[in-house]
């Protein structure tokens, strides 16, 4: 996938930012047809957190209670991630740090944007912390592009990890989430499918007319 981002990027002039609002919108419309309210999207400070970021600006923008809890202070972002919180902050979405913020919010869906396919070792620090509470929670819990915690790539949980209840993973299916037991859906981020065939990645267009296709009956077929 990273080398997948360098082409649609480089090559395509495909932006991130276009990547990711693509990928918040699908995440926000996955989260509407499931999760009640109050939403608490958890965001790290990558792409994987910029996309729960966006997710949170196209709930907001359609009256649902959600907030936010970041894994680290907001002066902490950079990059995407930032963007995406600047413009939060300025709409007076309601962002806080760490397990107490969490708690507090007495969610019923739990987005988890902390980590996605950056994850390097063991989950650790105030994500590990958010990841351990979640996890004794009774709320849906959704995760984008693979649970927090998880190797992407093996589906190894070297330390604390998401059990989610659904995952939107982004463009192509993770290989690391060919074992996972919840329901899987794949988003379109509009990634050019001249960027796969530059790569000799064999594909076609799996979203027909949509922006999502569900991959669990997928695989129970
Ligand atoms: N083409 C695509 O598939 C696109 C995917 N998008 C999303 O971007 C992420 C990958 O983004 P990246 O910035 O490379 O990394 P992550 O956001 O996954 O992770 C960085 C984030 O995680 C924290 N972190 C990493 N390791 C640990 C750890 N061991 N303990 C605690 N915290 C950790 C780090 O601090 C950062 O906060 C991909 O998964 C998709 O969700 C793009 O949005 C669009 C294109
Ligand atoms: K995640």
């Amino acid at each position: 996938m990273r080398e997948i981002d360098r082409v649609a990027v480089e090559e395509f002039g495909v932006s991130l930012l276009q990547m990711m609002e693509n990928a918040g919108r699908n995440l926000a419309r996955h989260v509407r047809e499931s999760g009640p309210e109050p939403v608490v999207v958890l965001a790290g400070n990558g792409g994987n957190g910029g996309g729960g970021l966006c997710a949170a600006r196209h709930l907001a923008n359609r009256e649902l209670d959600v907030s936010v809890v970041l894994d680290r202070s907001p002066d902490g972002l950079d990059g995407a991630a930032r963007t995406q919180y600047e413009t939060l902050a300025t709409m007076g979405v309601r962002v806080d740090t760490g397990v107490d913020a969490l708690v507090d919010r007495e969610a019923e869906t739990v987005v988890d944007a902390l980590v996605g396919y950056g994850l390097d070792g063991p989950l650790r620090g105030i994500a590990g912390e958010l990841v351990t509470e979640v996890d004794g929670l009774d709320t849906t819990v959704v995760s984008l592009d693979v649970p927090s915690g998880m190797v992407a790539t093996t589906g190894e949980r070297p330390g604390p990890s998401v059990d989610p209840d659904r995952v939107l993973t982004l463009a192509l299916p993770k290989t690391g989430l060919s074992e996972i037991d919840c329901d899987l859906s794949l988003g379109d981020i509009a990634i050019p499918a001249g960027v796969y065939h530059s790569l000799d990645i064999p594909y076609s267009n799996p979203f027909e007319d949509e922006y999502r296709v569900d991959l669990t009956r997928m695989s129970e077929t």
